[in-house]
């Protein structure tokens, strides 16, 4: 079974990564863009790039990732990567399947490294973020570990690994953290989407929603509003009549609820200037849509993680089921269009 193995490791990789026990989640640092990262996003990137490492060692290694090195390097960056040490080396033994010696500061620094790669239409590119939702990590919400596989450009698995979001269906007044354990999905091409508890219980296949009626659907955004007009999407519901209020998730787990029916639609409108990372939709879009959902630009345009690190989107991303998406696409049309007339 082709990307079997792959898959395999991914799961391994994604779940590995979100056991991190963080002393201090509140360990925030800022980096050159002002964008919060801590000692777990780089802990993350590091246990993800050891294990596929380990499980796939034959395969040539490619990982686009959204943390890098640099400054961890500096002077001031010493004690931080000394307690990313600590934390892998402990996230290591206490899941104790590989017996390895302790990895060393240069070790860690290495496996971050691992993650310059810049992707694009040749080949094999794993596409990680660490953890995607680092605010929502901060704040004891939503986050996600989600970790891609492109094959010549073509998203062909993804795992998103979301230790907050509980096994069973979300309302909207149940998002904030299980303190229980969480949920993994993945997916792979052509064989539809999957989830379990994050603590490995049996899988089910998930749907998205077979709502036709917008008055019955329900609609995800960002939890920051900073990442996502919120008025753009308030504008959007009104005009395709949805009566549900906005549900504001972090991450990518965002995704991962559509896919098995949590809600019917994911509005993202991120402000002016701003550019897509492969790493933020990559692993959401195909469990989305091996769950049997749509995932487009607001002109329609189907999504290109062949470009590189960026996704380059016509003014913003939408989600939703097949039924619901031409709809979805006229009231954004609208919406973009009175916005435009308006400035
Ligand atoms: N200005 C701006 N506009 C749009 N998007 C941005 C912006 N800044 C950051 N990001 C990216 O948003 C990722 C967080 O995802 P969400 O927006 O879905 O979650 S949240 O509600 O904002 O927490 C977040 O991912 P992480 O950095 O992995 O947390 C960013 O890649
Ligand atoms: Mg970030
Ligand atoms: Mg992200
Ligand atoms: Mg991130």
């Amino acid at each position: 079974m082709p990307y079997e193995k792959e898959l395999a490791a991914a799961k391994k990789a994604a779940t590995l990564a979100s056991l991190q026990r963080v002393l201090l989640q509140s360990d925030v640092h800022s980096k050159s863009d002002k964008s919060p990262v801590t000692v777990a996003d780089y802990g993350s990137q590091v246990l993800v790039s050891f294990v596929l490492e380990r499980e796939l060692p034959s395969v040539p290694f490619s990982i686009v990732a959204e943390e890098d090195s640099g400054d961890l390097r500096k002077e001031s960056g010493q004690d931080t990567l000394k307690r990313i040490t600590d934390l892998v080396n402990d996230t290591l033994a206490n899941d104790g399947s590989y017996s390895v010696s302790p990895l060393t500061t240069e070790d860690v620094l290495r496996a971050i490294d691992n993650g310059k790669s810049d992707g694009g239409s040749v080949g094999r590119h794993w596409v990680l973020d660490p953890i995607d939702g680092t605010k929502g990590f901060v704040r004891g919400d939503q986050y996600a570990i989600a970790l891609a596989l492109l094959d010549e450009g073509k998203v062909v698995l993804g795992v998103l690994a979301c230790p907050n979001l509980p096994p069973t269906s979300i309302g909207s007044n149940q998002l904030h953290s299980s303190n229980g354990v969480g949920s993994l999905f993945f997916a792979k091409v052509g064989h539809g989407a999957y989830t379990q508890a994050l603590d490995g219980s049996t899988e089910t296949r998930v749907h998205v929603t077979d709502i036709e009626n917008p008055e019955e659907a329900s609609f995800f955004e960002s939890y920051e509003a900073a990442h996502s007009s919120h008025d753009l999407s308030s504008s959007i519901a009104e005009k395709l009549g949805v009566k549900a209020p906005p549900v504001r998730i972090d991450s990518q787990a965002k995704y991962g609820a559509l896919s098995r029916g949590d809600g019917a639609i994911y509005l993202r409108f991120p402000h002016r200037g701003y550019r897509e990372k492969i790493w933020d939709h990559a692993a959401g879009c195909i469990v989305v849509s091996e769950a049997g959902g749509i995932v487009m630009d607001a002109a329609g345009n189907p999504l290109d993680f062949s470009k590189g690190k960026f996704l380059d989107v016509v003014a913003g991303i939408i989600v939703t089921n097949q039924k619901l998406m031409p709809s979805l696409l006229k009231a954004v049309k609208e919406a973009l269009n009175e916005k435009a007339s308006s400035l």
